[in-house]
């Protein structure tokens, strides 16, 4: 299992710590680590299972460089997303951060069978080419397309009357871009009306609250930087009167964001 699914103690301490009702489920405060992981292992054997080019792509992405692929969202995470796109009912969908396709192929999961789209932009192009091959061999070239570019651009050129407004935007690029994204997309009116915004990684292994709390981390450097850029993101967003939002921690923490 990725890493994303594992939520330290510490981090889910911090969690309940000035909760007076329990937001995760009460067991996994006072669980050993190994009754935890087991938590996530059965509530990934009760989930929809990961269909087998989607395994397929995952294990190509592993081989293909086994650290870098932690980025990856996990099965469990794809088996949620789609069933946000389902909520929904969404049919253009864009993600800003392909890495190699995993993700994408569990947004266009979860459109319908014969309507909707998946735009998903990668700034390297030669991790965008990969991705493109891995969308041809899960079989979805009809339903997903690679955009080999950054995604400022992709936001400013998005063409509303050409490819109409967006239903579902996952945000999982560059954590520093993520307020010019989420201003991009709102200034610009690229949000559908009850469109949603899914944004990963908010809570940075735990260290948004912790620098929120004004605590000492113990990684100053590169970490750091990127917790505050979330930490300044997440704010900004709470104090956004044309959206509403809900931080869920779970995963990496994931921010969902609807027009108001
Ligand atoms: C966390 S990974 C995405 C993982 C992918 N969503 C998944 O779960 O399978 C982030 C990706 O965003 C790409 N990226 C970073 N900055 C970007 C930008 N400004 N525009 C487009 N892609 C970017 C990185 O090259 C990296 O491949």
């Amino acid at each position: 299992m990725m890493s994303r699914l594992w939520q330290p103690k510490s981090l889910i301490r911090a969690l309940h710590s000035s909760c007076t009702r329990h937001t995760l489920h009460p067991f996994l405060e006072t669980a050993s680590s190994g009754s935890v992981a087991h938590a996530i292992t059965y509530s990934q054997q009760i989930s929809e299972q990961e269909p087998e080019p989607f395994r397929l792509v995952r294990e190509q992405a592993i081989s293909f460089d086994a650290h870098e692929a932690r980025k990856m969202i996990s099965p469990l995470q794809g088996s949620f997303m789609a069933q946000m796109v389902r909520a929904a009912r969404a049919e253009n969908v864009l993600e800003l951060g392909c890495y190699l396709g995993y993700s994408a192929l569990w947004l266009a999961h979860g459109l319908g069978n014969d309507k909707g789209h998946v735009w998903t932009c990668e700034r390297d192009m030669r991790v965008a080419d990969h991705a493109a091959k891995h969308v041809a061999q899960a079989g979805l070239l009809q339903r997903i397309s690679v955009v080999p570019e950054p995604a400022d651009k992709v936001l400013r050129d998005w063409d509303l009357a050409d490819r109409r407004l967006l239903d579902f935007i996952f945000i999982d690029a560059n954590k520093s871009g993520y307020r010019g994204y989420y201003d991009l997309i709102m200034d610009r009116g690229l949000l559908s009306q009850g469109g949603l915004i899914v944004v990963d990684n908010v809570l940075f292994h735990g260290q948004v609250p912790q620098v929120a709390l004004g605590k000492q981390m113990a990684d100053e450097g590169k970490g750091l930087r990127i917790a505050k850029k979330l930490l300044d993101f997440n704010q900004h967003v709470a104090q956004d009167s044309r959206t509403v939002q809900t931080l869920l921690p779970v995963f990496d923490g994931l921010l969902l964001v609807r027009r108001a």
